[in-house]
């Protein structure tokens, strides 16, 4: 298993380029089970996520080839309506190909994912949803078992406000007759991303970016190009890298506008920021400020950006706090910080943090993708060495972070065991 080995201290500087948002690229692949035509994709990441998706879809008969930066699948030959535990086990996001087959093919056999490091995370909202568009909806021996002749609009109202469940849900209803509204929708610019792509490919959708969505269901969707969205928080993560170590980094091919509520907070460290239509700029000067803050849905504060911010809160010269309110097991990286030096106690799903004058490395290990970022940025500003183990979390979402900090003078290394 890789681990990495980070000599901290280093003030970063140069240019990263961000990758494609693994949120937004995941439901993308899947709109490749709605149509038979070709879905041609650029700025895909690659990542371990990604490509799971992608032999998941492929053992279903999508198939997928690449030329130059495209990736283009193809879905007129899948026959095969299956997605087994081993694979969804893996990644969660595997249960979106759910309502696409249900829609196009009128039956799927999906596994349960069963809960993960940060929460038990039901799906409870996606069978719902799909029953309300008139499915039939079995639970087997931890297999979703669904059936439909042809999905039927209508008004679903979620519990809570899910992501994957309103991309899940939307897909569905592109294909159903007649009229479907989604309320309480997620407004997370992947969903938004999904939706536009869909609307290339002859869905009607109305309501994209708000919590309430329309969709008018048509009798086939064809194929679309279409370009994957930069990574907000792989471009978060970056921002809090140098708010820990100090520097002066621009981000390429990344926007300001979909990662609005974190960026404030960056600044609210005493980071200057500035911004472009393709970039973002950071320089930081000084010991961080602590922040505060709540995890809550877009356009709120991102949880998957909480470990991130909690691990320059460490550095910081004086006390904050942070609630976390969207997944009841996400302060993983807390244990891990301390171990760094940090002094962070938890009570509930609040995190109250005292800045510490500085972090000395340690051997760490996180059991989630952003809790390992974390150990990261605290590991890039410790004294000493610091070793990041069992890393193919880091993998499923961030695209060769080492070799990106690597080109901005950060010292990391890869090193397998
Ligand atoms: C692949 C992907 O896009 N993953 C993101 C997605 O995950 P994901 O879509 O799984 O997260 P949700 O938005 O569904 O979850 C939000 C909350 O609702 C709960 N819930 C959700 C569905 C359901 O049927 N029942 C239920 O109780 C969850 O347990 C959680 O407490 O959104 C999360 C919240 O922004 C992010 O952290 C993940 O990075
Ligand atoms: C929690 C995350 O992803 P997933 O939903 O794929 O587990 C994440 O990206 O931080």
């Amino acid at each position: 298993m890789d681990k990495l080995i980070i000599n901290g201290g280093y003030r970063l500087e140069g240019e990263i380029a961000i990758s494609g948002a693994k949120n937004a690229a995941l439901p993308i692949l899947c709109t490749s089970l709605l149509t038979s035509d070709d879905i041609e994709l650029t700025n895909v990441p690659e990542l371990k996520d990604v490509q799971t998706m992608l032999n998941l879809l492929e053992q279903m008969g999508v198939r997928i080839r690449k030329e130059d930066d495209k990736l283009i699948l193809n879905g007129s030959a899948v026959n095969n309506f299956y997605a087994p535990y081993e694979m969804v086990k893996t990644m969660r996001a595997a249960i979106l190909v759910l309502c696409p087959l249900v829609a196009r093919f009128g039956e799927a056999k999906v596994s349960l994912p069963g809960g993960c490091a940060i929460g038990s995370r039901p799906v409870e909202q996606h069978i719902k949803g799909l029953r309300a568009l008139g499915a039939e909806v079995q639970i087997e021996g931890g297999y979703i078992l669904a059936r439909a002749k042809k999905l039927k609009g209508t008004r679903i109202v979620t519990d809570m406000i899910t992501v994957t469940g309103t991309e899940n849900l939307l897909m569905a209803a592109t294909l159903a007759e007649g009229e479907t509204i989604i309320k309480n929708a997620a407004r997370e610019p992947e969903v938004t991303d999904l939706a536009l792509l869909l609307i290339k490919m002859g869905a009607k959708i109305e309501g994209i970016g708000t919590d309430r969505l329309v969709i008018h269901g048509v009798d086939r969707l064809h194929g679309a190009k279409h370009e994957v969205i930069p990574d907000r928080i792989e471009t978060g993560t970056f921002l809090c890298a140098v708010a820990a170590t100090g520097g002066d980094v621009t981000l390429t091919k990344t926007r300001d506008n979909i990662l609005e509520s974190a960026l404030n907070k960056i600044r609210e460290m005493g980071a200057e920021i500035a911004s472009g239509t393709d970039w973002i700029h950071i320089k930081m000067n000084q010991r961080p400020k602590g922040v505060n803050f709540r995890t809550t849905e877009y356009p709120g504060f991102p949880t998957d950006m909480q470990a991130q911010f909690m691990a320059v809160n460490c550095l910081a010269e004086d006390a904050s706090h942070v609630i976390e309110t969207i997944f009841e097991n996400r302060f993983m990286h807390v244990q891990e910080l301390n171990r760094l030096g940090a002094r962070i106690k938890t009570e509930g799903n609040t995190a109250f943090i005292t800045g510490v004058g500085k972090l000395v490395g340690a051997p760490v290990m996180a059991t989630d993708l952003r809790a390992s970022a974390s150990l990261v940025i605290a590991g890039l500003a410790a004294q000493g060495e610091t070793h990041v183990n069992r890393i193919y979390h880091l993998d499923r979402g961030y695209d060769q972070m080492e070799v990106k900090l690597t080109a901005v003078g950060a010292n990391i290394k890869r090193v397998k065991e």
